[in-house]
């Protein structure tokens, strides 16, 4: 067969040829077809032989007994538009139902084999495992110092000291208690802004309030540092932008996490370049705050009214972190700290707006126990229904449905069910779906606080991670140290909101619970309700 001879009539599997042969006397450009021909044909046998996708290839999901079931997905991209727009634990949901799959489910996103689990028990044994202590590295996250700070941090020494600080300093109870001054203010300068929007236009956009609030009681816990609008305009508002922009970048779906090669020629968020122009501000910003720390007399014994640049500044020995760790470490918390509780006490709302007779309930236990005095923290915590409303809203509403930031497991993991997840696999939990499932919950649509309740026939469950059931802090080794400085800054919050204004339907804007997940999962329409106030002083 002379080869040189070879045109663009000849049948496919020519150009196959000089690939084999060696042959210089075809055009280049039929090597390369040739190549990328044969690439995707085995692309879509392998595809075509492994349920869970390409990443699943080689019996990847067969480790164990049983079979780790799941979507094929699309040939080289699997499952990746599941993810990557709309509300990806819906999606999830749904496929897990329709593959049979609730206990664990393999997909592929890209190259990157994934599994996610929608129920309980199979949920705990991932996120309390030892081997599923990591995470997996989004690029933001990386570029933006996130794997210096506690939530992206490897598991490892450095993990383990970032943590050990964070329970027995940032977060001990002592402290969020020292800190409730700061909260009481922020409730005091929150409700009356919310009065004064009321009497100027008839209705109350509650979301910029409850972001107010939630920045600089943040603030004033991590860095000392509270807001004035009025006289801090510029730094509060680049601080503003600062987050908004964080926020974006760590919550946009970035497809070269999974596709590293599409970064080339796609990446619609300029999430590199955008990383790049964030971080110096963000350096700039704390490391100007630290200086002032330092230049304030540090005094020899820390009290629980110090703020987290302080503790951090006082560390000693080898617990003591170099300045760019600090920053990483403090960065993190404003961020994590300011949307998760402004957005979860913005879903309650809008139930309580949705749900009269659940106000007037949870009024008169509130109007019961403190009467005209102002109410604290150690109340809260003693009212049932207040938690069990708060307990209602994150069952509903869980603000990470899939707990935010997903697993990497280190070693293979064998599960009860006799599925075996191979080391360097990324795993989920689709929070969202088991709350809402009625092998679960009775009626779980409906919001009904009363079923954790004790004494009205439900179950005070513990939401902190001890029972998979409802577990939106997440659970095990890296459940959310800010968890309980969260709960605290919610109850606080509804708590006050509902004896002062009773709230009503805004009749121009409905309640609407349409959802968008970003970084959290917040309402799409932000509430807007009508107010009175109930005469009890701020
Ligand atoms: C309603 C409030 C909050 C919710 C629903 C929430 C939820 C979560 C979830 C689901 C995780 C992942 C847990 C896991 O992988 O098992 C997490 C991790 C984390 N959260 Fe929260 N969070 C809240 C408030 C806070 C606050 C106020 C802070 C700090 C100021 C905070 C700091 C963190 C950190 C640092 C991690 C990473 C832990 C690690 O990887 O070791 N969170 N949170």
């Amino acid at each position: 067969m002379d080869l040189g001879m070879v045109t663009k009539d000849s049948s496919w599997w020519v150009f196959t040829l000089p690939a084999f042969l060696g042959s210089k006397n075809l055009l280049d450009e039929y090597v390369l077809l040739a190549i990328a021909l044969a690439s995707v044909f085995l692309a879509v046998l392998t595809w075509a032989f492994s349920p869970g996708g390409t990443a699943w290839k080689n019996g990847r999901n067969r480790h164990g007994a049983v079979q780790i079931p799941g979507p094929r997905g699309f040939p080289v991209v699997g499952s990746l538009f599941n993810l990557s727009r709309g509300l990806a634990h819906r999606s999830l949901a749904a496929l897990a139902v329709a593959c049979k799959a609730k206990q664990l489910m393999a997909f592929s996103l890209g190259g990157t084999p994934v599994v996610v689990a929608s129920d309980p028990l199979i949920a705990k044994e991932i996120l309390t495992s030892p081997h599923f202590a990591d995470r997996p590295i989004k690029q933001s996250a990386k570029s933006l110092m996130f794997t210096r700070a506690i939530g992206f941090a490897p598991n490892g020494t450095y993990w383990r000291l970032l943590r050990r600080i964070a329970a027995s300093h940032l977060f001990a109870p002592r402290r969020i208690a020292a800190h409730e001054t700061g909260r009481q203010m922020d409730l005091a300068t929150m409700l009356s802004n919310i009065e004064y929007e009321q009497t100027l236009d008839g209705r109350v956009s509650l979301r910029k309030h409850l972001q107010a609030a939630a920045l600089n009681n943040i603030m004033g816990s991590v860095f000392g540092k509270r807001y004035d609008p009025t006289e801090d305009g510029e730094e509060l508002k680049e601080l503003e932008d600062m987050i908004r922009e964080g926020f974006e970048l760590l919550g946009a779906f970035n497809f070269s996490d999974y596709l590293p090669w599409i970064s080339y020629f796609y990446d619609p968020f300029r999430i590199v370049s955008r990383c790049e122009e964030l971080v110096p501000r963000v350096r700039k910003l704390v490391k100007g705050i630290i200086e002032e720390h330092k230049v304030k007399n540090q005094s020899e014994n820390l009290s629980y009214n110090d703020d987290f640049v302080d503790v951090l500044l006082n560390l000693e020995g080898e617990e003591k972190l170099n300045e760019d760790d600090m920053i990483a470490v403090l960065w993190e918390m404003i961020f994590r700290g300011t949307d998760t509780t402004a957005l979860l006490t913005e879903w309650v709302m809008a139930e309580l707006v949705l749900h009269p007779e659940v106000q007037r309930k949870l009024q008169d236990e509130l109007d019961g126990a403190v009467g005209d005095r102002n109410i604290t923290d150690a109340d809260t915590a003693k009212l049932p229904f207040l938690q069990a409303v708060i307990k209602e809203t994150l069952r509903l509403h869980p603000p990470g449905p899939l707990l935010s930031w997903a697993r990497l497991s280190t070693a293979d993991v064998h599960l009860s069910n006799g599925m075996v997840v191979p080391a360097n696999t990324t795993a989920m939990v689709n929070m969202w779906s088991i709350t809402h499932d009625s092998e679960f919950w009775k009626d779980p649509l409906e919001f009904r606080p009363e079923r954790f309740v004790a004494s009205q026939g439900g179950t005070d469950l513990d939401v902190r991670g001890g029972d998979l059931r409802l577990a939106p802090f997440g659970a095990g080794r890296r459940v959310c140290p800010g968890k309980n400085l969260g709960l605290v800054t919610v109850a606080l919050w509804v708590a006050k909101l509902v004896l002062h204004f009773n709230w009503a339907e805004d009749k121009a804007n409905l309640v609407d619970l349409s959802e968008v997940l970003k970084l959290s999962c917040e309402m799409k329409y932000p509430l807007s309700a009508v107010t009175k106030s109930r005469k009890v002083p701020f």
